[in-house]
Formats: C-alpha cells, structure tokens, sequence
C-alpha cells in the first residue's frame, strides 16, 4: 500500500472507533484531504461567483468549450456483471436493522445512504461505517429489543454508498485546523477499509455521487478514485459510481460528468427532489421565476419531462444505465388505505420512468420494491436493462429545461401551511439523529425538506406573492403559521419528544432559513452545528 503523507499533520478527531479510524485509514483521509480539499474548496467557491451571475440574468446552456465533447463517438467503461440488471434499487439511511432489511429486501442494489437520508451525527456516521463493513463480511447479527433478530439472506443486494456532497464538512475530523470534507470522510473510510474485501467477494466498490453542479466537480471525483486506488493497489478503474443529475446546472453538462468519470461512471439518476430543490434555489433572485405548491411539481412537469427525458437519452447514447428517482409514498403496514394509495402512485411513477427509457428505479421502502419490479418487467421482460433504447426522437433544448411554467398550478394556503410544517417535522427529526422519516405518509429527507424550506423563502421574497385566497405573504403570516404549525407539531408528536428532540430549535432554525434576507444554500449548513 502506497500511503504518502507529503507533510506534517496535526489530526484531531473524536475518541471512540479505534476499530474504523485505525493509524492506516487515518493516514489514508490524511492523503484525500491534502490532495483534494484546496480544490473543492475552489469549486464551492466557483459554485458561488455562478450563483451571483445567475442573479445578474445569465441563464445555465450548454457549454460552448465542450461541445467535442457532445459531438464525439465515445462510450463509458466496462459495466461489472453484477451491475448490468439495476431494476430495482432501494435505498435507506445506514442504520444496522435498515442495512440488514435492505440488503434482504429482493431489491437488485441497495444504496446505503450517509447523504440526504442520514443525519450526520458522528455516531451515526462510524456506526454505519462499521455496519456496512460487517454486511459487506456477514457478520451482521441483530436482535433488537422485542426480541426480534435479523440477519442476511443468503442472496443479498449489490451494495452501493453514496457518500455526502461536497458542500458538508466533518466537524469531529479535522487535519490542521481544517475540518475535512464529509465527502472524502466518508468515501474514505469505506473505500479503505472495504475495497480489497468486497474485491473478494466478487463485487465492487460502488457509489453513488450526490448533488454535483458541474462537470469539473466531476472531475474532482474522477481524480480522487484514482488517487484511492493507486494507494491502495487497485486497478483504476474498480470503482464504479452512478452520479446523480440532481441540479438544473448538471443537466447542461450529463455528457460532460459522464465522460469525466468514463473510467469509473455506470449510470445517471435522476434525482426529482433535489432537481426540483435546485431550480428554486438557483433562480429565486429571478422576478419571473416562481414555483407553485410542492405537491404540483411533479414528474410531469414540463421542466421535469424534459430533463428525465434528456437524461435517458445521454446515457443510453454514451452507454451508461439510466436509474429513475423516488416516488415518496410511502406504504404503511397497519393501513390499508395508506397502502393501496402508495402502491398506486409508485407503480403509475414506476410505469412511466420505464416506459420513458429509464433502466431501473429507486424505491424508498421494501414494500414497494415488488410494485416497482412489476413495472421496469412489464418494459423489460428478460432483458436486464434497455439501453438499446436511443430515445432519438427527444430534442431537449436549453429552453425546454429552463420552462417552469406548470399550467393551473397555484401557490395556496395549504401549501404553505404545510410546507411549514413538513420544514419543521423535518428538521426536528434530523436533530434528533434521524435523517430520514415518514411524513403525513410522505418520505421526507433531506432533498424534500429543502424544497419545503426554499418555496417558503422564495414566496416571501418574492415582492407581493399571494396565495390562491388572494392573501399576501408576509413575514407576519409566515410567523403566525410557524407558530401555529409548531404547536401542532407539539400536539402530534407529545410533550416529550417535542423537548427531548429540540422540536423548538428545529422551528427556530426554520424561521430563520426562511426569514433571512440571504438564501442559505444548504439546511443542514447552519443545522450541523447543533449535531453532536
Ligand atoms: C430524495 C432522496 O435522496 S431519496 C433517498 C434517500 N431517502 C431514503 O433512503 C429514505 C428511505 N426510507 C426510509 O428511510 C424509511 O422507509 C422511512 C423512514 C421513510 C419509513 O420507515 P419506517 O417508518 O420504519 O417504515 P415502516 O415502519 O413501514 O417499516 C417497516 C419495516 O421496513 C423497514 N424499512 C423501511 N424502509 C426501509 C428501507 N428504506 N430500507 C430498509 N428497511 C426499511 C423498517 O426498518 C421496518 O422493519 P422491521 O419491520 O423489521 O422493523
Ligand atoms: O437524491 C435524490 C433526490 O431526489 O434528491
Ligand atoms: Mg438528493
């Protein structure tokens, strides 16, 4: 193993997990964070000066310097066996009885999540470190306290990691003075300690990529998996990642991410919430630009059309799977009603993706994944993947990926009302350690929770928006509503758990994101401070 540490380092982390940061995975991140972090640091400071153009009316296109790019005959890399057939993926938050159910769920790929599902508290983080490497060795027991006991079928999930996005720093892990980046912590640490194991167990080192705003972000992943596996011996090449097109500047550039990472990409995925989190982000300085109700903006959106649709043509043209995104509904087990209407909502979603071009799909909840399964066999019988579907006839222009219009959608009270509440639910429970959780039947994490906040923001800045009633909203309303909201949060949710999980703060914090005359660019910013 090549570890070069070029220069003196002063390491400080939180004690505790000696068995996961041992001297050789420390001296390994070490390498990470002083090849890399200058140069993400760069990019999130790149991300801004973009922002403040937006502002200044430049609209995102496709880019004049990489057009060869788009022109040229090219394809990705070689795709493993156990990758070709992705029908079914879940995904789920790192927690050990999750990782053991998603594992066994029948799902072709589970996708262990440290980003939108995970709420980044360190135990959580190095407990679903160990978790994952005890999956990845079989040695993953579980009884819980009702006497229930878990452990893996003998057919299991291919196990992917989608490590946080760029923008996070790991407070409790700093290297002179400098808290590393959340991206890097997590990639490697399981990168480091699984690699050569999952090796030999004949699979992979498998990710998912989140929240990239550009290609050059790309690049910086790109640069550091080849870092990771010369110092680890591993042929370039090994790991195999899918990105997720989940901001309005990436889609301008799929070709582009796709070929920066052609030695390591398998796939996009679309991901819906944090796409639709994106454009009211990056536009909401825009006069003209304002989104109606959350629960308006769905798939069929036009915007939304245009760019799931683009995104199956890229990939099937450069040979990359497609991996559609997560309908939120979510079933629940003691409520048939609740049932019944998740199973068809998911299907109707999962029929359309598959009837779209898309290879395969995520499903947020075991439960769902036969309904999903049902859908991508009825397009796909025996095939394990359509990627011979070109989609020729789909003609995306920068236009079309830039109409928000969504004809007879309406901003209305309920929408704001629940929004607010939804924004609150949310991060009193990403406070209390949980990152992602079901919500008036809804699965709510962190892509879904930033849309809630950022619609509040945007009709409040917004200079006279008024809902449907003809009422304007105003700082006044939008303080009475919070205040309302949170006592029936109180109400719904018990004294106890409303002190113990800081349910208060959480609807302070809310009132601040969306009151500040800034827009913060991320929640879990001014939120991490609060987590242990
Ligand atoms: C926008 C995006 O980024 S989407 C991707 C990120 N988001 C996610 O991954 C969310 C994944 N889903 C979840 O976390 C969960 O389904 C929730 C929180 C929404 C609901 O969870 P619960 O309230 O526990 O659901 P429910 O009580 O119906 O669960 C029934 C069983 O299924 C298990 N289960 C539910 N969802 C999952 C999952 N995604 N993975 C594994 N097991 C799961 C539960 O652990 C429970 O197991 P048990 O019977 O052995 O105790
Ligand atoms: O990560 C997925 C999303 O939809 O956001
Ligand atoms: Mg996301």
């Amino acid at each position: 193993m090549i570890l070069e540490t070029a220069t003196e380092t002063n390491t400080k982390y939180k004690p505790g997990y000696e068995d996961i940061l041992t001297p050789e995975a420390i001296s390994f991140l070490e390498m990470l964070h002083q090849k890399f972090d200058g140069r993400r640091l760069a990019l999130l400071q790149a991300r801004t000066d973009r922002q403040k153009r937006i502002d200044a009316g430049e609209l995102p296109d496709f880019l004049p310097e990489t057009a060869a790019i788009r022109a040229y005959d090219w394809k990705v890399g070689s795709i493993p066996a156990d990758l070709q057939n992705r029908r079914v993926e879940i995904t789920g938050p790192v927690d050990r009885k999750m990782v053991i159910n998603a594992l066994n769920s029948g799902a072709e790929v589970f996708m262990a999540d440290f980003e939108d599902a995970t709420s980044p508290t360190w135990q959580n983080l190095l407990d679903g470190q160990r978790n994952l490497r005890d999956a990845i060795r079989r040695d993953i027991d579980l009884t819980v306290q009702n006497g229930k006991t878990y452990r893996l079928n003998e057919k299991t999930a291919v196990l992917k990691v989608r490590p946080r996005g760029w923008h996070l720093p790991e407070k409790h892990f700093t290297i002179n003075g400098k808290a590393i980046s959340g991206s890097l912590f997590d990639f490697g640490l399981y990168f480091f300690h699984n690699a050569h194991a999952l090796l030999d167990r004949n699979t992979g080192p498998y990710f998912y990529l989140p929240k990239l705003e550009s290609h050059l972000e790309a690049r910086l992943w790109n640069d550091v998996f080849v870092a990771a596996q010369e110092a680890l011996n591993i042929p370039v090449g090994t790991i195999k990642v899918t990105v997720l097109i989940e901001t309005i500047t990436a889609a301008f550039e799929m070709e582009e991410i796709l070929y920066e990472l052609r030695p390591h990409i398998v796939g996009l995925n679309a991901g819906r919430w944090d796409y639709i989190f994106s454009a009211i982000k990056k536009f909401r300085n825009q006069p003209d630009i304002i989104f109606p109700d959350r629960t308006a903006v769905t798939m069929q959106a036009p915007f939304m059309k245009a760019y799931t649709s683009l995104l199956v043509k890229t990939c099937h043209k450069r040979g990359a799977h497609a991996i559609g995104g997560m309908a939120a509904f979510i079933p629940n087990r003691h409520d048939p009603k609740v049932n019944e209407h998740a199973f068809g909502k998911v299907k109707a979603d999962k029929t359309f993706e598959a009837e779209n071009g898309f290879d395969g799909t995520w499903v947020a909840h075991p439960d769902l994944a036969r309904v999903a399964r049902e859908a991508f066999d009825k397009v796909l019988g025996e095939k394990p993947h359509q990627k011979e579907v070109l989609r020729d006839e789909v003609q995306v222009n920068a236009k079309d990926l830039l109409n928000f219009s969504i004809p007879g959608a309406e901003i209305t009270e309920a929408g704001l009302r629940l929004n607010i509440n939804v924004g609150i639910m949310y991060l009193g429970n990403w406070l209390c350690g949980t990152g992602a959780a079901a919500i008036h039947n809804l699965m709510e994490d962190a892509a879904t929770a930033e849309i809630s906040r950022a619609q509040v923001w945007q009709w409040l800045h917004h200079p006279h928006t008024k809902t449907s009633d003809g009422k304007e909203i105003t700082e006044e309303r939008v303080l009475q509503l919070i205040s309302e909201e949170t006592e029936n949060i109180k109400e719904e949710i018990g004294l106890a758990k409303f002190v113990n999980c800081h349910f208060e703060r959480a609807s302070q914090l809310f009132s601040e994101l969306v009151l500040s005359g800034c827009f913060v660019e991320f929640l879990t910013l001014p939120a991490y401070k609060y987590l242990d």
